[in-house]
């Protein structure tokens, strides 16, 4: 029985990349507390955010492209129960039930916070993290005083939203009420009815989600999409990587060549013209033309190189962006043990999936 070194790469990239990171937050914390990290960057708003889609679609694409029925069939069964486990833990756990991440959260003393001003009446600078994301909140806020219509504390309405206002910077008049009742009356106009379902809730509101203990869905999503990745490629990394190798890539490399040779003095150069008019066609209306034939023709074998005939490589880009935001997560977000459920609670199903080999020896011998 050969030592199983993929199958402990697979289940220790993340734990090693969660003891990496704390151990570079605890040895370099003034390098690192200077890492300004945009929360609504691209890679986390676009990618990470979305990371169950993006990584379904690519897995499923690399399986179809590589696999086989039988593969397929396995592959789907891991794939659902991976995609329930994602959806209960960081969606909801049923329909109006707050997802387990967060029912962790308010079960150990986490809640939805709309403290907006401090005792000055100033903006409360432990409402959010960032500037930014006080001032979306308070908009938020806002929008939603604005649109909702109260018979009792007509008044205190009126007071909060011309409050919020004045912090916006909009219209500011002398402030009459006192900040606590303005934050009372928030937190009672929004938790009202039911204490709010979860963080998703919480964010859409403008509240600040703090308090609990709140595992890290950040870790758990990333820990369960490098888990599934890594674990299905290896039902096809082999086969991926030979058809990487044997394909050639002439075709790519003289297109590519085609884009720089089309200056207005090779164009004189090859073209030779006769007449001013050809002159003019062959230095200044041709190039643009031949350039933006070439770049769709450029692009065009790119797609089918990587996206129809090696989707591996999108996979493992996909995989470099997930390690990169695993680590920064680790460094910058939450407090270890937060980490450490995060991971733990993908562990309990991927972990278990994949140890398993009996879902592979019987695709290896099929093979
Ligand atoms: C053969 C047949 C095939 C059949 C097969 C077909 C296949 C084809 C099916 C396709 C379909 C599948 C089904 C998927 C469908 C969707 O995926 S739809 C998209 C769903 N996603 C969403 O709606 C996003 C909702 N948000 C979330 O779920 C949660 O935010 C997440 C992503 C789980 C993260 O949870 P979280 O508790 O916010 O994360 P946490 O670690 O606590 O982070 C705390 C804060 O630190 C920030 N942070 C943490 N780490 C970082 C970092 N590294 N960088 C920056 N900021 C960070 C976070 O942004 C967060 O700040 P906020 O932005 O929340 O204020």
């Amino acid at each position: 029985m050969k030592f199983p070194y993929y199958k402990l790469c697979v289940l220790l990239l993340c734990p090693a990349t969660l003891v990496f990171g704390n151990l570079l937050s605890f040895f370099f914390p003034n390098h690192l507390q200077s890492l300004q990290i945009n929360k609504d960057g691209w890679l986390n708003s676009i990618f990470v955010k979305n990371g169950w889609f993006w990584n379904s679609i690519v897995g499923w694409w690399c399986i179809l492209r590589y696999g086989d029925f039988q593969i397929n069939r396995q592959s789907l069964i891991r794939y659902s129960i991976l995609t329930i486990w994602w959806y209960i833990f960081t969606q909801a756990l049923w329909f109006g039930i707050a997802p387990i991440m967060d029912l962790v959260f308010t079960y150990t003393g986490g809640h939805c916070d709309f403290t907006v001003f401090d005792s000055n009446g100033n903006l409360a600078d432990d409402f959010h993290d960032s500037i930014a994301r006080r001032l979306k909140s308070l908009k938020r806020i806002l929008f939603t005083l604005k649109n909702i219509t109260m018979e009792n504390d007509e008044d205190l309405l009126k007071k909060s939203m011309s409050d919020i206002s004045c912090a916006l910077n909009e219209k500011c008049f002398n402030r009459t009420s006192s900040p606590q009742d303005i934050n009372n009356f928030i937190r009672k106009t929004f938790a009202q009815d039911a204490p709010l379902l979860g963080s998703a809730q919480c964010r859409s509101l403008g509240g600040y989600w703090i308090g609990g203990h709140d595992p890290s869905g950040h870790v758990f999503l990333i820990t369960l999409m490098i888990m599934y990745s890594f674990g299905e490629l290896r039902l096809f990394g082999g086969k991926a990587l030979q058809r990487l190798k044997k394909k050639k890539y002439t075709g790519l490399l003289i297109t590519s060549l085609k884009l720089f040779d089309n200056g207005p003095i090779w164009n004189l150069i090859n073209n030779k013209p006769k007449n001013i008019k050809s002159f003019l066609m062959s230095a200044f209306i041709l190039p643009p033309f031949t350039v933006v034939k070439d770049i769709v023709k450029f692009l065009g074998q790119i797609l089918k190189i990587v996206v129809w005939q090696n989707p591996i490589i999108l996979l493992i880009s996909l995989l470099g962006m997930w390690w990169w935001s695993f680590l920064i997560t680790s460094i910058v977000f939450h407090t270890f043990t937060e980490q450490l459920s995060g991971l733990l609670f993908a562990y309990i199903v991927a972990g278990i999936i994949y140890w398993n080999d009996h879902w592979f020896i019987h695709n290896a011998m099929n093979q």
